[in-house]
């Protein structure tokens, strides 16, 4: 596996910002998640390391070399997209077999046998190897696409979304094998994905875009506990953070235009008086629809909670954290 290291990496569609300026070092081993709403440039990023997209500006450094020249099978990643794109003539096996066969690669056939086999384990398909691929349900045909990429041995895998198609069982056991896989092998892998517990639980690094620009970076922790601007703190978290202008509360600081709250972060018992509009129980905890003063706000209860619609509860905010009127951090 190997770092990569992308240098003011620069592509535009048209009047269209792909990319812009983007700098960033994805670290030999590190699973790192790109967020950011759509059209943000997490696509176009995969895109530009994989060789499939040419940057207008700027370099792609995989394993110490610079493969701005470079074709994609010379960069050796290994790319999944969020759509499955797999030969439908051949057999599942055959597919997954596929790029451990290729001439560069050249595998030993006992070799590819044990591969595919431990593959199509981990990803639940070892029964459907004998099917075609296309006489699969689209969950299946997913796991065979993200098969093909883990049989290999890249410098980097490339991951769009891979498991958004799947169901919610699969997809957890996805998350927690593709993070076993990925220690293991002490893989390097770059991800994209709108899920936030698969950023908050795989990633080592979270990179968040916006307009294609690297807004932050950092560990999964320090993008959810010190975001930089308000758009990285509504990023992450779910129920997403609270954001209120200062004064709902009052006692802030001056410049503090508004304040973001996380979920678990309101004391209750104390403050404003807010009331109940929604309750949802989800089994291990309960969370509380609040309306205060015309501002929507979330907060989690006991799941036990007696609270009912139309309740009156006081709240305060908790160690809260402070934007400008840009939505600039502050404190
Ligand atoms: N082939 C293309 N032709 C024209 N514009 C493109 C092309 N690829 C990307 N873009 C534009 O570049 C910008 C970034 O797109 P990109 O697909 O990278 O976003 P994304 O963050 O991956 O979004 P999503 O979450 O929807 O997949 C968008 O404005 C998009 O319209």
């Amino acid at each position: 596996m190997a770092e990569v290291i992308l240098k003011d990496l620069s592509k535009s569609f048209g009047n269209d910002v792909g990319i812009a300026d983007l700098s960033m070092t994805i670290p030999d081993g590190a699973f790192v998640v790109l967020l950011g709403p759509t059209g943000a440039g997490k696509t176009t990023t995969l895109r530009l390391i994989s060789g499939l997209e040419k940057a207008d500006a700027g370099e792609v450094w995989i394993g110490g070399r610079n493969v701005g020249s470079e074709t994609p099978a010379q960069r050796d990643v290994a790319m999944v997209f969020q759509q499955y794109s797999l030969y439908p003539h051949l057999s599942v096996r055959d597919n997954l077999a596929f790029p451990l066969k290729s001439p560069i690669l050249n595998t030993p056939a006992d070799e590819i046998e044990r591969k595919v086999a431990e593959v199509a384990s981990v990803l639940q398909i070892s029964h459907k190897l004998d099917n075609k691929a296309t006489a699969l349900s689209g969950g299946e045909m997913q796991r065979v696409s993200i098969g093909r990429a883990l049989v290999r041995d890249p410098s980097i895998y490339l991951m769009d979304e891979p498991l958004s198609s799947l169901d919610a069982k699969l997809r957890t056991d996805l998350r927690v094998e593709l993070k076993r896989i990925q220690a293991n092998l002490g893989a390097t892998l770059l991800y994209v994905t709108h899920d936030q517990i698969e950023a908050m639980t795989m990633a080592t690094h979270v990179g968040v875009l916006n307009e294609g620009r690297l807004v932050q970076y950092g560990t999964p922790r320090e993008i959810y506990e010190n975001p930089n601007s308000l758009y990285v703190a509504s990023r992450l978290g779910l129920p997403r953070i609270n954001i209120v202008p200062a004064d709902v509360f009052g006692g802030m600081p001056s410049g503090v235009t508004q304040i973001g709250m996380r979920p678990e972060h309101i004391q209750q018992g104390e403050g404003q008086e807010a009331e109940v509009q929604r309750v949802e129980h989800l089994g291990d905890q309960a969370r509380l629809h609040l309306m205060l003063k015309g501002h929507a706000i979330t907060t989690i209860a006991d799941p036990h909670t007696t609270y009912t619609p139309g309740a009156h509860i006081k709240i305060a905010p908790k160690n809260p954290l402070c934007f400008d009127a840009e939505g600039v951090r502050i404190s």
